[in-house]
């Protein structure tokens, strides 16, 4: 997995890598130009758009500098906003690359500049470099640029935004940031989604090794660290060799969430799969998820499961006696969700008795109601991490970018997912998915991972044709063309 650096670590990348492989900075921020360029190029934007770029003093606005020569040679046609005092002021590889422009591009001080319509503003003001509270010159570049209402692109990181914190003054609000090499921390969080509407990661070549011996304990989970975390299974499995999965939940009202969880729990690959709920709710199971079992009253031999997922729909009255008792007669790691979850609240002494790894899965209103309030996101992230460490369970914090928190104190931060899953039933379908690899014999870890990164996918897949109008049944539905995407078995 990719791990996630701070702002200021990002020169010390920089210098191991460019020692390890013997490249010069100005070959790098060439490497950062070209990515953005094919990236810029596979998104069709017309050649008639003029492209803005706005570029700064440092080498955000080095890689600026060095995008608008190729852009150039790509037949766009360029204009270069003036975010710098004056070309003495740019960083060396800011200057080579401005000595490299075609003369074709015009630079523009801040009293000419002019948004034509259907302009494409390119921010390369100020990235990772950025100390301190923003001086008021750059605040008046950066007001003046989001007067501009057209599409705007952020290179690194919406220029203003810190890289490791809240905002507390003004950023650019782009319709893409396009980071380099792994996402900052700012712009996973919640508060910043204004500023960096869709987030796209580009690779530029920076060597693996160049990451050992800088300490970070953030992850980032992309798609190509799925495959390896996989079973896979041999002509001769069984239905009993994909997991028996037992999942309790479900209410009078509430049996949609159940359903949900348990027909994704069999899409996802459970041989088998027993909904325990009340008595009354039987036959509404039986007739939505004819492949899934029915059980209800008391569990009778629980250890009969390979995996159980607690919660979804299952409401808090009367609940705790069964919980508690279950906890008493299951030892293997379990999946806990939504009442579940707010039960953990309610009854802190039942967070002890959960088995080591278990999986708990909130949302930001659960996880404060569990963990405890926070002031913002970093801190929450923080409260999240302790919480894991302390109780030795994997919390996966759900959102825009779900953070998966690890027993040994790592943190994972999902890349796959989309707007359009902020869906009623999205959670349940998380919960049948990761209960199910956990059924398969999927390590707690693994199983965690897998699911958060499939269930993203899913709805990343079922929100190309469906949107807005995308419900949580698309996700499941979507479930296996998630594994021809990655191409498992
Ligand atoms: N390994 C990587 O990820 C690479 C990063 N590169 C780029 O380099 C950037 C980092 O470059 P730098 O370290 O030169 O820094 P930046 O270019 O991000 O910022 C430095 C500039 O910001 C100004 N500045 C700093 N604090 C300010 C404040 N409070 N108010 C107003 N202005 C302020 C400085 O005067 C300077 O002009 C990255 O964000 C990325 O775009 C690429 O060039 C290639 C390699
Ligand atoms: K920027």
């Amino acid at each position: 997995m990719q791990k996630i650096l701070a702002g200021n670590q990002v020169k010390d990348l920089d210098s191991q890598h460019l020692k390890l492989c013997g490249q010069e900075s100005h070959e790098l921020m060439e490497a950062a130009a070209h990515s953005f360029v094919n990236w810029f190029v596979d998104q069709n934007f017309s050649l008639n758009s003029p492209v803005l770029i706005a570029v700064g003093g440092g080498n955000n606005g080095g890689d600026g500098l060095a995008i608008a020569r190729l852009l150039t040679e790509k037949s766009f046609s360029v204009s270069i906003l003036q975010c710098f005092e004056s070309i003495d002021k740019l960083s060396p590889d800011g200057l080579l690359n401005y000595n490299n422009l075609p003369k074709s591009i015009d630079l523009i001080s801040f009293e000419n500049w002019e948004f034509p319509e259907d302009s494409i503003l390119i921010d390369a003001f100020l990235g990772v470099g950025l100390k301190g509270e923003l001086r008021p010159v750059a605040k008046k570049y950066i007001t003046r640029l989001n007067e501009y209402d057209g599409k705007v692109i952020s290179i690194d990181i919406p220029s203003g935004l810190p890289s490791d914190d809240i905002v507390s003054n003004t950023a650019i609000k782009a319709d893409f940031t396009v980071s380099f090499e792994f996402p900052k921390l700012s712009l996973i969080l919640p508060e910043h989604g204004e500023f960096v509407g869709e987030l796209v990661v580009l690779k530029i070549g920076v060597v693996n090794a160049a990451y050992n011996g800088i300490d970070s304990s953030l992850y980032y989970l992309e798609a190509q660290d799925i495959p390896p975390l996989h079973k896979s299974f041999s002509r001769f499995s069984y239905k009993g060799d994909m997991g028996k999965v037992l999942l309790m939940g479900g209410s009078p009202g509430k049996m949609g969430a159940l359903i949900l969880c348990a027909k994704s729990a069999l899409r996802t690959g459970s041989g088998l799969v027993t909904c325990h709920m009340e008595d009354s709710e039987r036959f509404i199971i039986q007739t939505a998820v004819p492949e899934a079992m029915a059980s209800w009253g008391l569990i009778p031999n629980p250890e009969f499961y390979d995996s159980v997922g607690i919660g979804p729909g299952w409401g808090t009255e009367n609940r705790e006696r069964l919980f508690r008792q279950f906890l008493q007669d299951f030892k293997k790691p379990i999946v806990i969700d939504a009442d579940g979850l707010n039960l953990l609240a309610r009854y802190r002494d039942l967070v002890p008795l959960l088995p080591k790894s278990s999986i708990l899965t909130p949302h930001i209103g659960e996880f404060t109601r569990l963990v405890g309030a926070a002031g913002n996101h970093p801190e929450r992230l923080e409260k999240a991490k302790a919480f894991a460490l302390e109780n030795q369970l994997i919390l996966v914090l759900k959102g825009a970018n779900t953070v998966v928190s690890l027993p040994d104190g790592r943190q994972v931060v999902n890349s796959s997912g989309t707007k359009y899953m902020a869906t009623g039933g999205s959670g349940d379908v998380l919960t049948g998915m990761i209960t199910s690899y956990l059924g398969m014999g999927y390590t707690p870890e693994n199983a965690a991972l897998c699911g958060v990164y499939h269930h993203g996918l899913a709805g990343e897949i079922a929100s190309r044709t469906k949107r807005r109008s995308m419900v949580a049944s698309d996700i499941i539905e979507a479930i296996p063309a998630t594994y021809l995407h990655l191409n498992i078995s």
